[in-house]
């Protein structure tokens, strides 16, 4: 069964469920090497999304891998629920990463041709949740919370239009029933009119399931239909950290501003479109 996430934090609501603090990533190898990310501290109250922006290269996906435990920190904390999960390795940080679940951005690439959606998302169903007996339940309860039918189980990815697509990797993420999820750049690969779509049902999920959301974007339109508060990034430095309420009402940095001023049709993309 789906759980509601919040429920979970009823007696500490105000801790936060991810911490990032001070965090320094350095990327490249020997002289090569640079600092993508200098000094980015946010925290993400349990229930919330916090929106990510900045424009390609400002180091979002760098931040969402390096949640996941794709790079390693160089300096400074990542806290998921009060302990340090940055410099951790070994099997802690895999029980704990079945908690951070990742979206990718590209959903012609991040299913494997060869499998029927069946078979990729039993394999993502945690086993000590779900019995082997259960699995083909657990599929048909993923793929109706992402708005498919049943039959899709049966097929293979190349079936699947870009947005099916996404909703079934939305599915995958879903199948750990994962604390956090970091969606990143879910909706850049496709067309207007499916990008709407699978912002609605994602947003839609998000306030049934109670999940924290970290949600990566460049498009800070997009960013402002689904985040409680917006961390805005360029060259790797925040360059402002706030409610998204008041980001859009009253954006302080220059660099905000243009991001805000450069969406198309000006701000408040809406889910209703
Ligand atoms: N593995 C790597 N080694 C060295 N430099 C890297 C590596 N990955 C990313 N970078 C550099 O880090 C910077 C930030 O990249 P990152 O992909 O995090 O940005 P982004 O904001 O997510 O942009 P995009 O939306 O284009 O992916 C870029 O200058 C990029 O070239």
């Amino acid at each position: 069964m789906i759980r509601r996430k919040t429920a979970m934090h009823e007696g500490d609501r105000s801790a936060p469920l991810l911490d990032v603090e001070g965090l320094n990533v350095h990327l490249g190898h020997g002289s090569q090497r640079t600092r993508i990310l200098n000094d980015v501290s946010f925290s993400v109250a349990p229930g919330t999304t916090l929106g990510i922006v900045g424009e390609s290269g400002s180091g979002k996906s760098t931040l969402a891998k390096t949640i996941v435990g794709i790079h390693a920190p160089h300096s400074g904390a990542i806290r998921f629920r009060g302990e340090d999960i940055g410099h951790r390795s070994g099997r802690r940080r895999r029980g704990i990463m079945r908690e951070v679940q990742m979206i990718p951005q590209d959903p012609y690439s991040s299913l494997d041709p060869r499998r029927t959606i069946a078979q990729t998302l039993a394999e993502a169903i945690d086993p000590a949740r779900v019995r082997v007996g259960r699995h083909r339940e657990r599929v048909d309860e993923l793929l109706a919370l992402v708005q498919l039918d049943r039959d899709a189980a049966a097929r293979y990815p190349r079936e699947f239009s870009g947005g099916q697509r996404q909703r079934i990797a939305i599915a995958r993420a879903l199948a750990v029933d994962p604390e956090l999820v970091i969606a990143d750049e879910i909706t850049s690969a496709l067309d207007l009119s499916t990008q709407a779509e699978v912002l609605k049902l994602f947003a839609d999920l998000k306030k049934r399931l109670g999940i924290t959301v970290l949600f990566v974007s460049h498009n800070l339109a997009v960013v402002q239909e689904v985040s409680d508060s917006v961390l805005v990034l360029l060259h790797g430095e925040t360059v402002e950290h706030r409610s998204a309420e008041e980001i859009f009402r009253d954006p302080r940095a220059p660099y905000t501003r243009l991001l805000l001023d450069s969406v198309p049709g000006g701000p408040g993309f809406s889910l209703d479109a």
